[in-house]
């Protein structure tokens, strides 16, 4: 969705939302913006719909009203960044500019009006004169506390745009990530593949802990966890920064790497497989050592005819030949 066409009509569009704003005692938040800045713009007809009507039937707007549309109409995060904080960043920076230049000449008109009044003598005859420059000089005054005071409340809410922008990329990075692990969750993993070229030379390993459930059974879920979590520490040790290390499901996991051979592959699938075999583990409570955890692992090189999830089902064939194999071993598809 375009929000805006251009510098000017955003511009224009920005002055008009902090006028309605004002004009209507709403604070001028980043979702108060937001809201306001779309209907001005009509940007979504039910938004436009549904504010018409409020201000029609009680000709008045809140807050609150104002967070429930955000949520129901604007509050998608790829959108919120790009079409709504950086042009209201943009509109507040240049907001705290022009304050500040109006600022600026205020000082020099207020220098000069002092001059002014200095050069005056206390005759009689420059009294009205006198009285005007003091006039002046209280009007600027007053004026320049009301710019400070905007120019805090504005500097206040860029703080808040700081905020709002460092969450959403949390909350982003969170979407993508799994929690236990901190490896890419699937979604996280299908939205990377989107920018690796199919048609190259990838290879991928699926990895899956094996009797992962006698590990559960015996020592408890949280063992369990613990155990999922030193896997993973190992494959994000052990991946390079292009890989795409995945936890794809309970205790299995999927890395994708990019521009890599077979033999490459393979030879992280053994170092990988090595480095769990040598983990040693011991349950806290009970002082006891786990046995030895080992996994089992597929890996497959893309093949002209591959789609993404046919190179995985190859990768997932020769995993299943591994535990066939019996365990702890590495497979080629
Ligand atoms: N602790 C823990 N267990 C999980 C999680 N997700 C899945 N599991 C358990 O993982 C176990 C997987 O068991 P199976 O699929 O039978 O596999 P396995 O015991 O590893 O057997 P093989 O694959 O043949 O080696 C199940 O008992 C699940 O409940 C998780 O997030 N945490």
């Amino acid at each position: 969705m375009h929000i805006y066409d251009n510098y000017q009509s955003a511009s224009a569009l920005s002055k008009e939302t902090l006028t309605f704003l004002t004009e209507h005692s709403i604070a001028p938040s980043p979702i108060n913006y937001s809201v306001i800045y779309h209907y001005l713009g009509q940007r979504n007809s039910e938004l436009t719909a549904e504010i018409d009507f409020q201000l029609t039937q009680k000709n008045a707007l809140d807050g609150v009203l104002l967070d429930d549309l955000f949520v129901k109409f604007l509050s998608n995060s790829d959108n919120i960044e790009n079409n709504l904080l950086q042009p209201f960043e943009q509109t507040l920076s240049q907001t705290l500019d022009k304050i500040d230049d109006q600022a600026q000449s205020e000082e020099v008109i207020l220098a000069n009006l002092a001059k002014a009044d200095h050069a005056l003598s206390d005759d009689v005859l420059h009294k009205p004169l006198k009285n005007i420059v003091h006039f002046l000089i209280g009007t600027i005054s007053n004026a320049q506390k009301q710019h400070q005071k905007l120019s805090d409340e504005l500097a206040k809410t860029s703080e808040e745009v700081t905020l709002l922008k460092t969450k959403l990329k949390e909350s982003r990075e969170e979407a993508v990530h799994d929690a236990l692990t901190g490896l890419l969750n699937r979604r996280g993993c299908d939205d990377k593949l989107q920018a690796l070229d199919i048609k190259g030379r990838h290879s991928s390993l699926v990895i899956d802990i094996d009797d992962f459930k006698k590990i559960n059974d015996t020592f408890g879920h949280q063992v369990g966890d613990k155990v999922i979590q030193r896997v993973a520490k190992i494959i994000k040790s052990s991946v390079s920064e292009a890989d795409l290390a995945t936890r794809y499901g309970g205790e299995e996991f999927l890395i994708v790497t990019p521009d890599q051979s077979l033999t490459q592959a393979r030879a992280l699938a053994e170092q990988i497989r090595l480095s769990v075999a040598d983990l040693k583990l011991i349950q806290r409570k009970s002082n006891t050592f786990l046995p030895p955890i080992t996994i089992s692992v597929g890996i497959a090189e893309m093949a002209d005819d591959n789609s993404w999830p046919s190179f995985f089902q190859r990768a997932d064939q020769a995993l299943y030949q591994a535990k066939s194999a019996g365990k702890n071993c590495c497979i080629n598809a």
